[in-house]
């Protein structure tokens, strides 16, 4: 069953189309790739998806829903969760904290209940710290729980980043560039947790430059050139397609 389904989508920002019309549909438990050269209308489109920016016109639809026109944090509650490129951690507060702070969205505690701390927001606090517990063993930094987040490796932040994506329990989990700036080592650990959260069940699309980690790790791949999409198919496909070879000639990346 498709989990997400983007019906002729277009974004504008004054005279730039950023998005012209796309269609795209993407299956529950598939990691799906996004690329495209630089321009093409990548971070746009999740930008829509998640929200951020008001969509001109087209549907989102997600899990059944329409999600367009909802705010960022109700979209995030359904399900759909993003990461960014450039990680926004809470630099001062601890890598567990961080992780509770993601975790509070979907915490069952009231506002009164939190000033008070009623035995109820105790005991929920409580599970809070559990799970984020559990969702940093999951990526890999359950052995530096107290560790300021600011002072991490660039490994490590990412890693922290997605932690705090999955402690807002997302079905679909868009991450953008995750292996950016990552050296080889880092980035096949990355690959590795990309992997594993798809094996909890949960869908995955990513933006990533490094065709490399694209090829290796996706199940399909879509294609954007000037905001419309070019192509898209098993990795297999996509490499051998002509118009995508054509597309990033004279750009930097190669489609290897
Ligand atoms: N907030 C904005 N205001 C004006 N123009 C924008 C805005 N966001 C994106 N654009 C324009 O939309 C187009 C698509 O940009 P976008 O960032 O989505 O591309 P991308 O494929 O993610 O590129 P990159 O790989 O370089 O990150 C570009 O022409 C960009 O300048």
């Amino acid at each position: 069953m498709n989990q997400l389904e983007i019906r002729k989508l277009t974004m504008k920002f004054g005279g730039v189309t950023a998005i012209d019309g796309i269609d795209l549909s993407v299956a529950e438990g598939e990691i799906r790739g996004l690329i495209g050269p630089n321009g093409a209308g990548k971070t746009t489109l999740f930008n829509a998806c998640s929200g951020r920016y008001p969509i001109t016109s087209g549907e989102i639809i997600f899990g059944g829903e329409r999600v367009h026109g909802l705010k960022p944090h109700e979209i995030c509650r359904k399900g759909l969760v993003r990461t960014f490129q450039h990680v926004t951690l809470f630099k001062g507060f601890s890598v567990l904290k961080n992780v509770m702070v993601g975790n509070h969205l979907h915490a069952n505690h009231s506002y009164w209940g939190s000033l008070l701390r009623t035995p109820r927001t105790r005991r929920s606090e409580a599970e809070s710290a559990r799970r984020a517990r559990e969702i940093l063993e999951f990526v890999g930094l359950g052995n530096i729980l107290d560790r300021e987040a600011a002072g991490l490796p660039h490994g490590h932040q990412k890693a922290l980043g997605i932690a705090i994506a999955l402690a807002a329990q997302p079905k679909l989990l868009l991450l953008d560039e995750p292996c950016a700036g990552m050296n080889n080592d880092e980035s096949r650990e990355m690959i590795d947790l990309v992997r594993r959260i798809r094996d909890t069940g949960i869908t995955v699309m990513l933006i990533e430059h490094d065709m490399k980690v694209v090829m290796g790790l996706c199940d399909r791949i879509t294609v954007l050139s000037f905001g419309t999409c070019i192509a898209e198919g098993t990795p297999a496909e996509v490499r051998e397609n002509p118009e995508v070879r054509e597309a990033y000639l004279g750009s930097q990346a190669n489609v290897a």
